[in-house]
């Protein structure tokens, strides 16, 4: 198991507030094409018709635009490497919450759908049903970081992530320059559940038993990001509960996916719980097992462990956990080697 301390931020390779060169460049910046139309759309008037050529001057970038195409070259074996390649990202919880971080990530997926990969979104929104189950005077219930899913929390659960999450996503992703498909486990039967072997507990939790990607890879072929929420029906039609995370590492590991990237709201798993600087940069199954066997793992971190290793069991390459709070950690742990968080290997 290797520790460190909390990320420096000099290990942000990509500026905090925006990852990309600004699009709309400096107007300064603009060099007057030789023939045309400006970016502007007007005819250019040649300038040798009205004026004699100035002297040539070489115009030198500044220090932070030079960072910035820095950044964009050492992506580039990493475009290479990973282009053409499915990565599943989990995100929920925590880091959800905001609407301006929200955008940032889906932002970041976007740019990752655009260089060539291919992102397929799971997404969770724990909070989010909190909230809509405190209007109807529900109060939430977990054990070991599963909600207690009574008749009622489960159509709040469904109404909540089916209708306003997922929906909400797909249109972040729309207004980000992507396109995106929102669906639930229950559509063209893209997960199958049973109940969970806690059901006596845990009500409508369930588990997985099945997952048909068909549906997924016109989706993904045709350019679009699959985004989904993980309600899921048995055989009868009764709707499941399912856990993001879990249903993430499944749906990673039938479509064959390189990456399984799960995005939380800590730096990665913490050696210590009670200490953010206890960061674990990377552990083997048998060391993660032996974190949740010795207690120092656990609440929502364990169906995380759990579906990592699930995941990697299956042919998934890597899964990481990795704090969506910080800006661009999706970014920084795909295109650069520095890595943000844990990353759990076979
Ligand atoms: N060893 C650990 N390292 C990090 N977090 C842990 C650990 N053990 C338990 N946790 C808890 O797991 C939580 C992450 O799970 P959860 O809240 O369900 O995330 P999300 O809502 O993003 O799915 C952390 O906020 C932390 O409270
Ligand atoms: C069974 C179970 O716990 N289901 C989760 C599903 C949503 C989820 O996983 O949301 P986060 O990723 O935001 O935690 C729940 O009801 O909260």
């Amino acid at each position: 198991m290797m520790l460190t301390k909390p990320h420096p931020s000099s290990r942000l390779l990509l500026p905090t507030t925006t990852a990309l060169p600004n699009p709309s460049p400096n107007p300064s910046r603009v060099t007057p094409l030789a023939s045309g139309r400006g970016r502007r759309g007007h005819h250019r008037v040649c300038a040798s018709s009205v004026a004699p050529a100035q002297p040539a001057s070489v115009a030198q970038p500044t220090a932070p635009a030079l960072s910035r195409v820095d950044v964009l070259s050492e992506a580039l074996p990493f475009i290479q490497r990973f282009r053409g390649k499915t990565v599943v990202v989990k995100y929920g919880g925590a880091a959800m919450k905001s609407p301006e971080l929200q955008s940032s990530v889906i932002r970041d997926l976007v740019l990752l759908s655009c260089v060539g990969l291919r992102p397929v979104l799971v997404h969770g929104g724990g909070p989010e049903i909190n909230s809509w189950l405190g209007r109807v005077g529900v109060e939430p219930q977990f054990r070991n970081g599963l909600r207690v899913t009574d008749a009622l929390t489960m159509e709040v659960v469904e109404m909540v992530l089916v209708g306003k999450v997922n929906k909400q996503l797909v249109s972040l992703i729309s207004v980000a320059g992507a396109t995106a498909v929102g669906l639930c486990g229950k559509d063209a039967r893209l997960l199958t559940a049973r109940p969970s072997p806690d059901a006596a507990a845990l009500g409508f939790v369930g588990e997985v038993t099945r997952v048909n990607p068909s549906v997924l890879r016109p989706i993904i072929e045709s350019g679009h990001i699959p985004v989904i929420a993980t309600v899921a029906a048995d055989e009868t039609g009764q709707a499941y509960n399912i856990n993001a995370d879990t249903a993430a590492g499944e749906i990673a590991a039938a479509l064959g996916a390189e990456k399984l990237l799960l995005l939380t709201d800590v730096s990665g798993i913490l050696a210590d719980r009670n200490d953010p600087g206890s960061l674990v940069k990377e552990i083997d199954i048998a060391g993660v097992r032996q974190m949740v066997a010795d207690g120092k793992v656990g609440g929502g971190m364990i169906p995380k462990v759990e579906c990592c290793v699930r995941a990697l069991a299956q042919g998934v390459h890597t899964a990481s956990i990795i704090d969506g709070r910080v800006p661009h950690s999706l970014l920084l742990e795909i295109l650069t080697d520095e890595g943000t968080g844990t990353m759990i290997t076979g």
